[in-house]
């Protein structure tokens, strides 16, 4: 369990982190996001011990990192995956690491065996690809085994391949009761991976819910319709009093249920083509939440931005 309580930093004029305060339970993967400088990894520095508050607290397991016995054993984080001494080979940094938190040597071989790197671990870890690093860099958050781990934009530059296989290994570490808190500014990617988000901008929280129910909040849920009696269709919706978006060959129905869409077709002799329930995006969600917290504004519409921050410009 990982706990934020009115946490704040303050970096000169920027307040970086607002009076946050959240929770992140065991056994689910909760995804962090937000915009661009809204204080993420400041959020996950003060988690870690690495930055001090300027007010409030950031409690793992009901401490702060500075009071933990065993941190290495309680939490485990991946902020830069290149941070590894290049000369020295995966089992080489990783037995390092080891030795220097009293963490058994024999661990290491272990965690190189469940990030899939047992193949390569005397290779020179200088030479890893990103996606190779990234693995290096998560066998040595798991070295003691903790129950909570962080993880700071894991998928940034990854290949497809990278990606999936780092979404999965965050549900296995979830399903294992492990709490898992990772951060990222890909939307499309938190909607797949994170099954709790944590939304913030400008240092503030702006959402705290379920994935499912932050898309479903956000956006408006609509039902698009397609007939060869479109006419008549749409003379039939509109006394119903429902708003309707025609759209060429197609109405786009907001305020009722497909299900009954479908009775007053029938009812009306009316043939459908299709009937879809369309679901809002979570980058509509997200641009619907952030935009008035987005650091940089630009003159671009908000699906066009909602892509711009997706892709991590
Ligand atoms: N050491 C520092 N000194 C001064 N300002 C800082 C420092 N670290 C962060 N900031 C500022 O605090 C704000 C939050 O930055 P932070 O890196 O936490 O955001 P982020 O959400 O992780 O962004 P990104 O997705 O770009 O990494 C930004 O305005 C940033 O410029």
């Amino acid at each position: 369990m990982i706990e934020a309580r009115g946490l704040s930093k303050r970096y000169g004029k920027t307040l970086a982190v607002d009076n946050l305060s959240f929770s992140v339970t065991p056994g689910r993967v909760t995804g962090f996001l937000g915009p661009n400088g809204a204080g993420k990894s400041t959020t996950m520095r003060m988690i870690l011990g690495l930055d001090t508050p300027t007010g409030g607290s950031a409690l793992i397991g009901g401490k702060p990192y500075a009071d933990l016995k065993h941190p290495l054993r309680t939490v485990g984080a991946l902020l830069d995956a290149k941070w590894v001494h290049p000369n020295r080979s995966a089992r080489g940094h990783l037995r390092w690491l080891a030795r220097s938190n009293q963490l058994p040597a024999k661990r290491v071989d272990e965690v190189l065996d469940l990030v899939g790197l047992s193949g390569v671990a005397n290779k020179r870890a200088g030479g890893f690809s990103l996606g190779m690093s990234q693995r290096l860099g998560i066998a040595g958050a798991l070295l003691g085994d903790p129950q909570v781990l962080l993880f700071d934009e894991p998928v940034n530059g990854l290949d497809p391949e990278g990606i999936l296989w780092i979404r999965k290994f965050m549900h296995r570490l979830a399903d294992e009761g492990r709490t898992v808190f990772v951060s990222s500014h890909l939307l499309s990617e938190m909607a797949l991976t994170a099954q709790d988000l944590i939304v913030i901008g400008r240092g503030r929280l702006i959402a705290h819910s379920s994935t499912e129910e932050f898309v479903a909040a956000a956006t408006e849920n609509t039902v698009r319709v397609r007939s060869p009696q479109l006419a008549v269709l749409r003379g039939a919706l509109g006394r119903t009093g429902v708003s309707l978006r025609d759209e060429g060959d197609s109405l786009v129905v907001s305020g009722m249920e497909s299900a009954d869409i479908g009775e007053l077709a029938a009812a009306n002799g009316v043939v459908l083509h299709e009937l879809s329930p369309q679901r809002g995006s979570l980058e509509e969600a997200f641009m619907q939440l952030t935009g008035d917290s987005v650091e940089y504004h630009t003159d671009l519409d908000a699906p066009a931005a909602a892509d711009l921050i997706a892709a991590g410009k």
